[in-house]
């Protein structure tokens, strides 16, 4: 179980999230929900430990692992995929995916996670991961990554983003197979249809966790009321 306990932090003498407390039980998928600069892909960032809270904790199957860092939380099994995915010149996707073959994956495994990305394994596999893929082919292959990785975490932070494939239908796909291999997804989205596939969601806005529940609660809830909110904005 991986939680965050009393979670602030500040930027610039700004607090950018307000005592955060969450809990993510194995197995489940969850979504964190809210409109832009809730404060959404900075708990994603605490989560991975690329950034470290102000305050309060991360916790572990009940240890203390806030002072970890990516590397080492990755080796417990929390991976993401970034909503910028990286670019590497002179690696082709199918190394990117094996780890330069260091991982030993069958082919077909290879070919069953791209095309679930919607990628051809025959067009993409031998392409190199460089500025010769667009935003939306890299981003497809981060995902793949992560899905060939089957971690025990899995943090994806807008993975529709930059992406015309229907999101809600590759989002069902990549729920699906996390679920399968007992994968927790925590899923970052600001669209309440992506946040409604996941079964647990957490609401927040301007920092603060304002609901959590079932998703379709939470949805219903975020519908009533944030999209007549104009707080974030002023
Ligand atoms: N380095 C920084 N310096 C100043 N403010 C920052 C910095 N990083 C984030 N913020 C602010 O923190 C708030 C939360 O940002 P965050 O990226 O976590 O929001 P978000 O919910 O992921 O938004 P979006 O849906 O637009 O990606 C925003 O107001 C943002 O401007």
């Amino acid at each position: 179980m991986l939680c965050l306990r009393n979670v602030e932090y500040l930027q610039n003498c700004r607090k950018i999230l307000h005592s955060i407390n969450m809990t993510f039980r194995d197995g489940i998928s969850y979504s964190i929900l809210g409109p832009n600069g809730a404060g959404k892909s900075t708990i994603a960032r605490i989560l991975m430990g690329e950034l470290k809270p102000t305050s309060g904790q991360i916790i572990l199957d009940g240890k203390d692992i806030t002072g970890l860092s990516i590397t080492e939380r990755a080796k417990l099994g929390i991976s993401m995929a970034w909503q910028e995915p990286a670019r590497y010149e002179g690696i082709t996707v199918k190394d990117y995916l094996t780890l330069g073959g260091k991982l030993k994956i069958k082919e077909d495994e290879i070919q069953e996670v791209l095309e679930l990305v919607g990628l051809s394994y025959e067009l993409y596999a031998h392409r190199f991961v460089d500025k010769s893929l667009s935003g939306g082919e890299r981003k497809r292959v981060e995902l793949a990554s992560l899905l060939l990785l089957k971690p025990r975490y899995a943090i994806l932070d807008e993975p529709d983003s930059g992406l015309d494939i229907t999101a809600k239908e590759l989002i069902e796909r990549i729920l699906n197979y996390f679920q399968k291999y007992g994968t927790t997804v925590i899923l970052i989205t600001h669209h309440e249809e992506i946040a409604a596939k996941t079964d647990f969601s957490y609401f927040i806005c301007a920092g603060r966790l304002v609901k959590k529940g079932f998703s379709h609660e939470v949805v219903d809830y975020y519908r009533k009321t944030c999209r007549r909110c104009s707080f974030p904005e002023g």
